[in-house]
């Protein structure tokens, strides 16, 4: 029978989610338990262990993992041997707050972390376990002191964790260090005193991640009032990398690394010493003086940053941002860093809003010709006389309406820099023509003129159809074609990236920067089909992020209209929810046994069955 005090307890929790509580109801605390009570339909009175995972489901967890780990490690044993005799029990954890790395304390105490599982393989999601230090600051991305009856679930009110989010070098969660005790001689103040070494033995690790990451680029340190963030650039000061408070101090966002923003704009005039920078606001209002270190190894070679002949690295650090972590596209992007310079012309396929445009800007910014114009023209959004103008140019008085001084025509203007010919399919065959020549002979006959104008460009196009079939029926040149295809790379639909659910994270983050996804959210956008692709998810979390109640995005919030073109998705779903649930059946609901038959791990067959919302004893 429960005790009175956990009831109390209980009735406590229970109580945020009425009108009569005594609990601060704006706190952190209260904000979490009505999320644990709303949102994840838990139960604080539940009784049990936490989820663990096997040592083979820990490893795979950590494989991708690996060398943040290594990095971090001897941080984290710093942080163990002085909070030892203190009681604490440390850990390293990933998003999905699964314990990777602990560190016990001393035999005394070390035995309730074992008997409770705070160890090893231990998951602790705010989802499953309730308001608890782990969970709750990946759940808010912040750090966060949880004292004992603060946990949602009664059981773990012997306990008091302090954490911190860990962010990686390109400013994502990648995980939080996690301290525990079950000593109840220490009081709050001592607690918050340990969340504060925390924090600041998690901002060492965050460094050493990023100086590790951006090892070949500059480095400088970007004051701040909350302690200093980090940015690097290449030898030509265009920004590689912004640590994620420095992203949040100059406002930088992905797609203003990905195109190799100019670090001069945040550099007050004239600065630029050996070691030091006078750093200013995009506003221009200054910020304070940032400390510089070269790339390593220069560092090590104690030279002076010299021009380099090879490509800097850091460069395709853009493009490699975009490849997320699709194993299709990184090998693309590796290819492309391969190709370096070499003016070989690409051509992107995908379908619409996948991010042509966006990944064409990262190939200019990664390549010898950033200083100069990147210029793009849609060949579908033009009738033929106007994309023949825009595109070749003409000279004075070429045709009735004609500017006065005649027009440069595009192509010339991207001269030494790129051309972004999208939809290049719907490219009138005149033109097609027109084109093929400009590419073999490396100029440009504009409208009217009597002689040509020499030409340096390097061509990217995009296309959403099959040109290679449409060359075959004769409804584009074959020629052409193969002139455009010096590269081919195909971008992903987003429904087929492998990495579709950290984009939707990320999205989320950038679109909606004050509010979760609830469960139901993630489950609706993860199977929906998005024949919008990264457009239709931005527009779709942007709004969501304005109607969400209480910070919360709910399934409702999703304008996500019925997607008949794939009638194919939801008959997926509904075939793996069924062979799923005979599964679990044939195994008496035994989800280990049921995994090992379906060839998943345990992790994932819970993840899908949470997703799937599969009730237990279906
Ligand atoms: N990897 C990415 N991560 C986040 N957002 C992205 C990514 N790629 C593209 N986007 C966003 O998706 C939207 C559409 O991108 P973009 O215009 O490049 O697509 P597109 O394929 O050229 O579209 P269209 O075929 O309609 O011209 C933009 O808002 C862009 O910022």
């Amino acid at each position: 029978m429960a005790s009175l005090a956990a009831s109390n307890h209980v009735a406590r929790v229970l109580s945020v989610a009425s009108e009569v509580t005594d609990v601060d109801a704006g706190s952190r605390i209260a904000t979490s338990w009505r999320r644990c009570l709303i949102n994840h339909k838990l139960d604080p009175a539940r009784q049990g262990p936490p989820q663990t995972l096997t040592e083979a489901e820990v490893r795979h967890v950590a494989e991708p993992m690996e060398e943040l780990i290594r990095l971090a490690t001897p941080e984290l044993e710093d942080l163990a041997r002085v909070l030892r005799e203190a009681g604490y029990c440390v850990n390293l954890a990933d998003s999905n707050a699964t314990m990777l790395l602990s560190r016990l304390p001393g035999a005394a105490d070390a035995d309730i972390f074992l008997r409770w599982k705070v160890y090893t393989g231990s998951n602790f999601s705010e989802s499953f376990e309730g308001t608890n230090g782990l969970g709750t600051a990946l759940a808010e991305q912040k750090p966060i002191l949880v004292h004992r009856d603060e946990h949602f679930r009664e059981q773990w009110g012997i306990f008091s964790c302090a954490v911190t989010p860990l962010f990686d070098a390109g400013g994502r969660l990648a995980g939080a260090v996690n301290i525990t005790s079950c000593r109840d001689d220490l009081s709050r103040a001592a607690h918050q005193l340990a969340l504060a070494v925390t924090m600041e033995a998690t901002r060492r690790i965050e460094g050493t991640i990023f100086r590790n990451h951006f090892r070949n680029a500059w480095i400088a340190t970007v004051p701040g009032d909350g302690g200093s963030g980090l940015i690097a650039y290449d030898d030509d000061r265009r920004v590689v990398g912004a640590c994620r408070s420095a992203r949040m101090m100059l406002g930088l966002t992905d797609g203003m690394i990905a195109s190799g923003i100019d670090l001069s704009r945040y550099m007050q005039a004239g600065s630029g010493a050996d070691d030091t920078i006078e750093l200013q606001r995009a506003d221009g209002s200054p910020m304070g003086q940032g400390h510089v270190a070269p790339p390593l190894h220069t560092r090590r070679t104690r030279r002076p940053p010299v021009a380099r002949r090879d490509v800097p690295v850091g460069r395709f650090d853009g493009l490699h941002r975009l490849a997320g972590a699709d194993p299709g596209l990184i090998k693309s992007v590796k290819r492309l860093a391969r190709i370096g310079d070499h003016n070989l012309p690409i051509l992107l396929h995908g379908e619409t809003g996948v991010g042509k445009d966006v990944f064409a800007r990262a190939i200019h910014a990664a390549s010898n010709r950033t200083r100069n114009h990147y210029v793009a023209l849609n060949c579908a959004a033009m009738p033929e006389s106007l994309i023949d103008a825009e595109l070749f140019g003409y000279e004075a008085g070429a045709f009735t309406g004609a500017r006065r001084d005649g027009s440069r025509g595009l192509i010339v203007q991207a001269d030494g820099g790129t051309l972004f010919l999208d939809e290049i399919g719907d490219m009138p065959i005149a033109l097609q023509t027109r084109l093929l020549r400009v590419l073999e002979n490396r100029e440009v006959w504009p409208l009217g003129a009597l002689k040509p104008v020499p030409v340096d460009i390097r061509l990217i196009s995009a296309t959403h159809r099959d040109l290679g079939r449409m060359a075959e029926e004769g409804a584009f040149r074959a020629d052409l074609y193969f002139r455009l295809r010096g590269m081919e790379v195909k971008l992903p639909a987003l429904r087929e990236r492998a990495d579709k659910a950290e984009l939707i994270r990320d999205i989320a983050r950038e679109e909606a920067p004050n509010c979760q996804l609830s469960p139901e959210a993630w489950s609706l956008l993860l199977a929906y089909p998005f024949p919008g692709n990264m457009r239709q998810l931005r527009h779709v979390l942007r709004l969501a992020g304005c109607t969400a109640e209480d910070g919360v995005i709910a399934d409702a919030d999703l304008d996500l209209p019925p997607f008949g073109g794939r009638a194919e998705e939801p008959d997926l779903l509904s075939a793996e929810r069924a062979t799923i649930i005979e599964a679990l059946r044939k195994h008496g609901g035994r989800v280990t046994e049921a995994a090992r038959a379906l060839k998943l791990s345990r992790a994932t067959l819970y993840r899908k069955i949470k997703l799937l919302k599969i009730e237990p004893g279906q």
